[in-house]
């Protein structure tokens, strides 16, 4: 079984974070594993804490994974603070991690910071460079690109200034930010639009988390980048239109929607 990494904040909701990364990892066939940056106190309406691990603990996970199960894939979401950053780009480096994928996670939809100020250079300095895809929104990409983005024009000028600087592909999504569902991939010099339907659902809490994720997994399983961000999108679609409505805010998607009842199907062998 291909296997997959996350490394990222823990959300107790379950619906961001290393609870999202999980099971969108099962739901796309991998075998999951996680090292986690942070806990999160957090539900559908916002943030209300964030305990950050030590430098330490977070490279003795590192260590124990890369010992013993090889990621063929890693997912890289919530990390707060510059030392938690260097402390994965060196990990990373040393056990010449592959197929690794940036979500340059800065601000969750409920507004809360997600990243310390200082933290953003060090996430450009050591991260981004040894990345093979950053999958930034509209926000995060203005923050890498320099510039303001306000038109699927200025998307791919950013985009392709983003893939440039870092040596690696961009997936820019334009979900939130400009009311569509159509993400732009910068790979190689060229580019490809990704057109999704909008789903009129409000509930998109872990949208980031899910789709970096569903990119890692579908790495892991060997499909090249432009096929894994295909079944990725696929993914995401189907998650959010099978329309799971928990909590009083935006709530989260159906990881499960792609596997619930095949089970049922596999256990009627046993009867
Ligand atoms: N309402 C929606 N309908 C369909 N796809 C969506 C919708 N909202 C977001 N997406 C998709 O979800 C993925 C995550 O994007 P986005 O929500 O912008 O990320 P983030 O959580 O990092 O802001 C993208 O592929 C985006 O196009
Ligand atoms: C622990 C944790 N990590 C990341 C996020 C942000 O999730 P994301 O999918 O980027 O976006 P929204 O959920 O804010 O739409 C989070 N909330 N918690």
């Amino acid at each position: 079984m291909k296997t997959a990494l996350t490394i990222a904040g823990s959300d107790c909701s379950g619906g961001a974070g290393i609870q999202a990364d999980i099971k969108t990892m099962m739901a796309n066939g991998v075998f999951a594993m996680s090292a986690v940056t942070a806990l999160t106190a957090q539900n559908t309406t916002g943030v209300a804490g964030i305990l950050e691990v030590t430098a330490g603990f977070l490279k003795e996970q590192l260590d124990c994974i890369f010992n013993d199960i090889r990621p063929d894939a890693v997912k890289i979401g919530m990390v707060s603070s510059g030392e938690l950053i260097r402390a994965i780009a060196e990990k990373l480096k040393e056990y010449h991690a592959v197929h690794i994928v940036v979500d340059p996670v800065m601000v969750a939809t409920s507004g809360a910071k997600l990243i310390s100020d200082d933290a953003i250079d060090i996430l450009k300095e050591e991260l981004l460079g040894i990345a093979d895809i950053l999958t930034p929104n509209i926000l995060e990409a203005e923050v890498l690109a320099e510039m303001p983005i306000r038109t699927e024009e200025d998307m791919i000028k950013a985009a392709e200034k983003i893939g440039r600087y870092y040596h690696c592909a961009v997936l820019l999504k334009g979900g939130h930010q400009l009311n569509d569902a159509n993400d732009l991939l910068y790979r190689e010099a060229t580019y490809r639009w990704f057109y999704g339907k909008r789903i009129s659902n409000p509930n998109t809490h872990g949208t980031g988390c899910t789709l970096s994720s569903a990119i890692a997994s579908n790495l892991a399983k060997g499909f090249p980048m432009d096929i894994s961000v295909e079944r990725a999108k696929s993914y995401i679609s189907g998650a959010l239109g099978a329309m799971l409505d928990l909590g009083a805010g935006s709530g989260p998607m159906d990881h499960a929607f792609a596997i619930t009842g095949e089970y049922v199907k596999e256990a009627e062998k046993y009867r």
